[in-house]
């Protein structure tokens, strides 16, 4: 692909906080030619982010904004945004970014940004989800790709997948169980939206033009 021809494809930017396995299986679909766009950047808010070492492996230019480093959640929002600004993104990709964005961020990406969330919204919003999940004794878990909203966690969920929860589950390993569903959950999601297939209306999401109703269940391995 020429020099181009790639700057002409939809853009993305992800943004992380850590390990980034969800960021390698974009960079994957990418390179295997499953999603057409290419990512701009990959910003983090935590300097030690293996993700970060992901991103510089695959070639994509990196940024780290720490957020302890400004007085207020607005300022780091604002300044967030500009830098994300600067890459001119079809797309925002949340993979495992954990701050709650201001009202004024997620309106200024509204729908645009995706996230993917590692339970069966509306169960289980926030952190510590695998851990609440086998507190409660839950015997189902899963993962959620959703746009985002103010509302933490409470955006229209697009697609889902769901996962046992077995009675020898650790935290861990019930966490990596959820991992192989989001890897190939998000880059189905993030292909149908820079396909044009995937859209926000009305605070509802559309794919294909019909509205969502219910999220789009991932039945298989
Ligand atoms: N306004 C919104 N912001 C964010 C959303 C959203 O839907 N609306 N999704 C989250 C992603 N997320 C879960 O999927 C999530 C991220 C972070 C937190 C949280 O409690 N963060 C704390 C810090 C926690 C930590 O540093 O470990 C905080 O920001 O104070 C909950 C859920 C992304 N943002
Ligand atoms: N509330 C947001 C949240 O908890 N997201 C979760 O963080 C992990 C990031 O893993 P990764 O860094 O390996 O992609 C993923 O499990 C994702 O669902």
């Amino acid at each position: 692909m020429s020099i181009d021809e790639k700057a002409a494809l939809p853009t993305l930017v992800v943004l992380i906080s850590g390990n980034g396995s969800n960021l390698q299986a974009i960079i994957e679909a990418i390179r295997a030619g499953r999603i057409a766009a290419r990512v701009a950047a990959v910003i983090s808010n935590r300097v030690d982010a293996y993700g970060l070492q992901r991103a510089a492996d695959a070639g994509i230019p990196t940024e780290t904004l720490d957020h302890t480093a400004f007085a207020s959640r607005e300022a780091f929002d604002q300044a967030l945004q500009e830098r994300v600004d600067s890459f001119h993104p079809d797309l925002v990709v949340l993979a495992g970014f954990m701050r709650i964005f201001t009202p004024g961020f997620v309106q200024h990406f509204a729908g645009r940004m995706l996230n993917i969330h590692p339970s069966l919204l509306p169960l289980y919003k926030g952190i510590h989800t695998h851990r609440r999940v086998l507190e409660d004794g839950g015997n189902e878990h899963g993962v959620s790709v959703h746009f985002v909203t103010p509302e933490l966690d409470g955006g229209p969920v697009i697609m889902q997948a769901k996962v046992p929860v077995l009675p020898s589950d650790t935290e861990e390993r019930l966490a990596q169980r959820v991992h192989v569903q989001e890897h190939v959950i998000y880059p189905r999601v993030v292909k149908w939206f820079v396909e044009g297939r995937l859209k926000l209306e009305n605070g509802q999401a559309l794919l294909d033009g019909k509205i969502l109703h219910q999220p789009v269940l991932h039945l298989g391995s």
